[in-house]
């Protein structure tokens, strides 16, 4: 398969704004091989405009086969911490986006090196995968490591913006864990401002990871630079 914005495997078309990257450098022949091989099954079907014109709810009972807790991971990157998970933890299922597809590729090298099958995979927008999950489904949300997009007059497309967190809210199960980690402080201080008014409470805000951390590609480049990260847990109201 080809890693051309024309591929059958990229991610939907933009029907809102999306700032990111979706392709980076020519795919590795391995990961060509993940991605036509193994992203088919793991990817939920009708999250995306094209998949579901309707907007219906998506189960995620369904796409599991089971009921067990459901988690999401905003922005996996390369799917370390999303694998680590879910082999941590193999009575939960976590769903993953990520619209940049070298990172999915990423993703499903390490989920078949790592035997897990409490996974899927969004290639995607997580607004799309948001739109479509019933209310109070997701048991934990994850967001390590977001787009910091430093210049003032862009804050407005960081996650922890309205658009997304009114969404996560509700799809998030009352008492749910949101967690965030940041080694940029401005992001930080806009984590602190704009999630507890979205329906949340801090639950915790420090320096020092928490017990089933595993440090992303993003983190290492942080510490490599100099920037030490902060590690926040919100509550769902
Ligand atoms: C700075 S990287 C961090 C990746 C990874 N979490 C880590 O810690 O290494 C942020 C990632 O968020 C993804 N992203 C940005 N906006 C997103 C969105 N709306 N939905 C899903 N992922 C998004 C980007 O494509 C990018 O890969």
């Amino acid at each position: 398969m080809s890693d051309t914005p024309e591929s059958p495997f990229d991610p939907s078309p933009p029907h809102r704004n999306f700032y990111g990257r979706r392709h980076g450098k020519t795919l590795r022949q391995s990961q060509k091989g993940y991605l036509s091989e193994d992203l088919g099954d793991l990817r939920p079907r009708g999250i995306t405009v094209e998949d579901n014109p309707d907007r219906s709810t998506v189960d995620p009972r369904v796409i599991f086969g089971n009921d067990n807790p459901v988690w999401l991971e905003v922005g996996f990157g390369g799917g370390e911490h999303m694998v680590h998970m879910a082999a941590t933890y193999p009575g939960i299922n976590i769903i993953g986006c990520e619209p940049y597809i070298n990172g999915v590729a990423m993703l499903l090298g390490k989920i078949r090196a790592a035997g897990v099958s409490n996974v899927s995979v969004h290639p995607g927008d997580a607004r799309d995968l948001m739109d479509v999950l019933p209310d109070a489904s997701v048991q934990r949300a994850f967001l390590m490591y977001p787009d910091p997009w430093p210049k003032a007059r862009h804050h407005r497309r960081r996650f922890v913006t309205p658009e997304h967190l009114l969404p996560l809210a509700r799809v998030m199960q009352p008492g749910g864990i949101f967690r965030v980690a940041s080694d940029i402080p401005d992001y930080i201080r806009q984590t602190r401002e704009e999630v507890p008014p979205a329906g949340f409470e801090t639950v915790d805000d420090t320096p020092v990871a928490w017990d089933d951390w595993i440090s992303t590609r993003y983190e290492q480049k942080a510490l490599r630079e100099g920037r030490p990260p902060n590690y926040v847990t919100f509550r769902r109201l």
